[in-house]
């Protein structure tokens, strides 16, 4: 069985090089190529799927349809679920990571951006960036309402929508796609890998390229290889 994960194309936050997390920032003209080469190397690679997974946020939506529209898969049913977004950034979203590694120090940056278990600086709820003011978050219950999150409280809400949702429809044999995020995407990597808390730490996905699990029958990856966008 294969399971394919992609990050989505450079967006607009990317470019400028701002903290983002749930910032529901556009793609670039350049991430929208990317997300389209992509899908053109899936198709050059055999690739079609059954059922796609994404995030509320549309730089991970856009790039799921160019990539099924590329690899004629535009009618598949496409779930959505805010458990797949980015992990969120606290009080320092919108933040320039440059501006904020001079202030507290690179090696301060690294650990809010890679570490698995320090969380970013919270939001107050009055903040205009706290999620239960917008609309399409309505549904989340206040308390499970992030004000900021570390990989490892992402964790908390992606495993289980992994377990619930998209794992059931992988071991039906059906090919999944699943658009999302960089942090969102390393915290399925770590469980399916099974990676070290201080092993993660090192762990990048880039933009807007797939990357392929080759699973055995109990859904442990076999192999993983990146499908280049260039080929
Ligand atoms: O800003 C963000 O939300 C993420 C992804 O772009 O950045 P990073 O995990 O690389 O700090």
């Amino acid at each position: 069985m294969k399971l394919v994960l992609i990050r989505h194309g450079q967006s607009e936050w990317n470019l400028a090089n701002l903290f983002t997390g749930w910032t529901d920032v556009d793609l670039t003209d350049h991430g929208a190529a990317d997300a389209k080469h992509a899908g053109q190397a899936l198709k050059q690679h055999g690739f079609h799927f059954d059922v796609a997974y994404t995030s509320y946020l549309k730089r991970a939506i856009k790039t799921l349809n160019y990539v099924l529209e590329e690899t004629d898969s535009l009618w598949v049913p496409v779930h959505k679920s805010w458990k797949l977004n980015e992990r969120h950034y606290g009080a320092l979203q919108g933040l320039n990571k440059q501006k904020v590694a001079e202030k507290y120090g690179a090696e301060q940056v690294h650990i809010w951006r890679r570490s698995f278990d320090t969380a970013p600086p919270l939001l107050e709820k009055e903040d205009e960036r706290y999620p239960g003011h917008e609309q399409k978050y309505k549904e989340i219950p206040e308390d499970e309402i992030p004000l900021g999150e570390s990989l490892e409280t992402t964790i908390k809400r992606v495993i289980p929508y992994w377990e619930e949702v998209i794992k059931p429809s992988v071991r039906a044999g059906k090919s999944v796609i699943i658009a999302a995020h960089g942090n969102s995407l390393r915290g399925l990597m770590k469980y399916l890998e099974d990676i070290s808390d201080e092993d993660i730490v090192n762990v990048s996905i880039p933009t807007g390229v797939p990357l392929v699990y080759e699973l055995d029958d109990n859904l442990e990856p076999v192999s993983k290889y990146f499908i280049d966008q260039e080929e």
